[in-house]
């Protein structure tokens, strides 16, 4: 066994844990990081980017099937799996490549292999799937990161064995041709939007009334109608009670007593934080509900251990990551760090028509503010030759009293990229009359959101949030 000092270890090298490794070690640190799988973690190898890559393969097929309504003779080829896997496996593998070299042109040292805690100054890396033949190590570090993410979590129900999460979906061997997915949060309404896209026969299952718990009721309501007109059959307020294995099939059985007969079964069920034989008990690290706590700072309970993205629960998703770790790192190694204004995170789901979101929701802003909304709904330009079923939605929540813009939202067309822009306009809390102030570029969607002049509706602080009023 081998021993050896660093300033800084960071277990895992997802989102969070590279950034704050190489900021650290750019600034002079000696930093160690010790990865048991995937270099680039979840959103690199099984999340954010392959689901990025499968969420354009399907819109290409959308664009194949409008093509002729433009005048391009063309009849529909069909989709060759396993071609599109191999290739997005291959720009994964590029991308895997990118983080190893980004780390080592930093001076990081790198360990492949499963890290745990055995103290709170020594960190023990030993084999893990991706290094089977790793040696046992230990290092001595004046201070540890947490970065080790999350895993999806299945629902406790007989049969589970036979779903799969998003971790199989990047590479099941044939594309499935009818699909149960459960649970209709960011990832279960991505892929149901992917295997749909594909040509799958998709059955969305949630609990509640309507899909994407967190999000402002008007784009819950809208994607209601949107999934149903993507051809997916939604069976909400309800909640699988056993899967079946069959000769030929997989059936799902309903509480309300509906049976689904399918090929695969896909739990996107939620995630939970990845403390498991991480030796958080040896360094007596706090953990609440599954996640490691923390103070603003990622310090946990412990001076000399730190935790960052999402092993801590908060934002679970990449940019906050990164952010948190380039922030520690700034404040461990660097006096005059950067800011960010974590509470105006755009959120997105890259669905057929994507969600683009930021700030607050109606909902949200009721609570402690008088509101005005401003509501549109209208077709996309880019629709009307195809005669595409679907609208835009956009949606802006306005403070009454300041007239500042406290929240955006739109469904449609490149919303992410959009949103991203009135992320700005949150962030620097403009006002609506600031909006209205900029000349609009035509013909965009995007200019709608400095058109809208009409209010649709006020609502008091303390008000129950009424249903939209906006034509359909
Ligand atoms: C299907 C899917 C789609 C997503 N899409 C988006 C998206 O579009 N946009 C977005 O912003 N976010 C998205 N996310 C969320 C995003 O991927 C995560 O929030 C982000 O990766 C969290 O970063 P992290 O650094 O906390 O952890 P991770 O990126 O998960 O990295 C943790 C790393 O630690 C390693 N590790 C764990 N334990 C150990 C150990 N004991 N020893 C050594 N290494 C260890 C893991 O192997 C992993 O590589 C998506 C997630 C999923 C699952
Ligand atoms: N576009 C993006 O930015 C993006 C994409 C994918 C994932 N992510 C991140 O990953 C996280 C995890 O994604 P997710 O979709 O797995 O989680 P989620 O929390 O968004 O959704 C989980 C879903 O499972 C359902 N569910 C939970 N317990 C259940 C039960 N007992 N019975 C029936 N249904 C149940 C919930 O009602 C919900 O619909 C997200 O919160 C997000 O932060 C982000």
């Amino acid at each position: 066994m081998m021993t050896q000092d660093v300033d800084l270890f960071v277990i895992g090298a997802g989102s969070g844990g590279v950034r704050c490794a190489r900021i650290a070690a750019q600034h002079g640190a000696r930093v160690a990081v010790a990865e048991r799988r995937h270099w680039g973690g979840t959103c690199v190898n099984l999340g954010c980017v392959p689901k990025k890559l499968m969420v354009y393969a399907a819109e290409t097929g959308r664009t194949l099937d409008d093509a002729p309504s433009y005048g391009w003779e063309v009849t529909k080829p069909a989709h060759n799996w396993s071609r599109f896997i191999e290739a997005k496996d291959a720009e994964i593998k590029r991308l895997n490549g990118i983080y190893v070299s980004m780390l080592e042109k930093a001076g990081v040292t790198l360990y492949t292999g499963d890290a745990r805690l055995i103290d709170a100054h020594t960190v023990e890396v030993g084999p893990s799937a991706l290094a089977p033949e790793a040696p046992v190590q230990r290092i001595k570090a004046k201070r540890i990161v947490l970065a080790t993410g999350s895993v999806p979590i299945k629902l406790d129900i007989p049969g589970a064995d036979y779903a799969i999460t998003s971790d199989e979906a990047f590479h099941l061997p044939e594309r499935p041709h009818r699909v149960a997915v459960i649970g209709s949060g960011y990832i279960g309404v991505e892929f149901a939007g992917i295997f749909a896209g594909l040509g799958s026969t998709v059955e969305l299952i949630y609990r509640q009334p309507s899909p994407l718990r967190g999000f402002d009721h008007d784009v819950r309501d809208h994607m209601r109608e949107l999934i149903d007109l993507n051809g997916i059959t939604q069976h909400p307020n309800s909640s699988p009670v056993r899967i079946e294995k069959h000769e030929d099939a997989l059936r799902v059985v309903l509480d309300n007593g509906t049976t689904l007969e399918v090929d695969a079964v896909m739990m996107a069920t939620g995630r939970r934080p990845s403390v498991d034989a991480l030796g958080l008990e040896n360094a007596g690290v706090a953990v609440e509900n599954g996640h490691v706590v923390v103070n603003a700072q990622s310090e946990t309970n412990v001076p000399s251990i730190y935790a960052i993205g999402d092993i801590i629960d908060q934002y679970n998703l990449t940019p906050t990551a990164i952010s948190e770790g380039h922030l520690l790192a700034e404040r461990l190694f660097a006096p005059q760090g950067r800011s960010w204004s974590f509470d105006t995170t755009p959120k997105a789901v890259f669905f057929a028509a994507p969600i683009g979101s930021v700030g607050m929701s109606e909902e949200e802003a009721v609570r402690d503010h008088d509101v005005t909304v401003y509501l549109s709904r209208f077709t996309a330009m880019k629709q009307s030759l195809p005669k595409r079923p679907g609208k835009i939605l956009m949606k802006l929540v306005v403070d009454r009293q300041t007239d500042v813009v406290l929240g955006a939202h739109m469904v449609g067309p490149d919303a992410p990229e959009i949103i991203q822009m009135l992320a700005v306009i949150v962030t620097a809390k403009l006002t609506k009359k600031q909006l209205d102030q900029t000349i609009s570029l035509h013909p965009s969607s995007a200019e709608e959101f400095v058109t809208m002049r009409t209010p649709t509706r006020h609502v008091a602080r303390g008000e129950t949030v009424a249903g939209t009023s906006a034509p359909r």
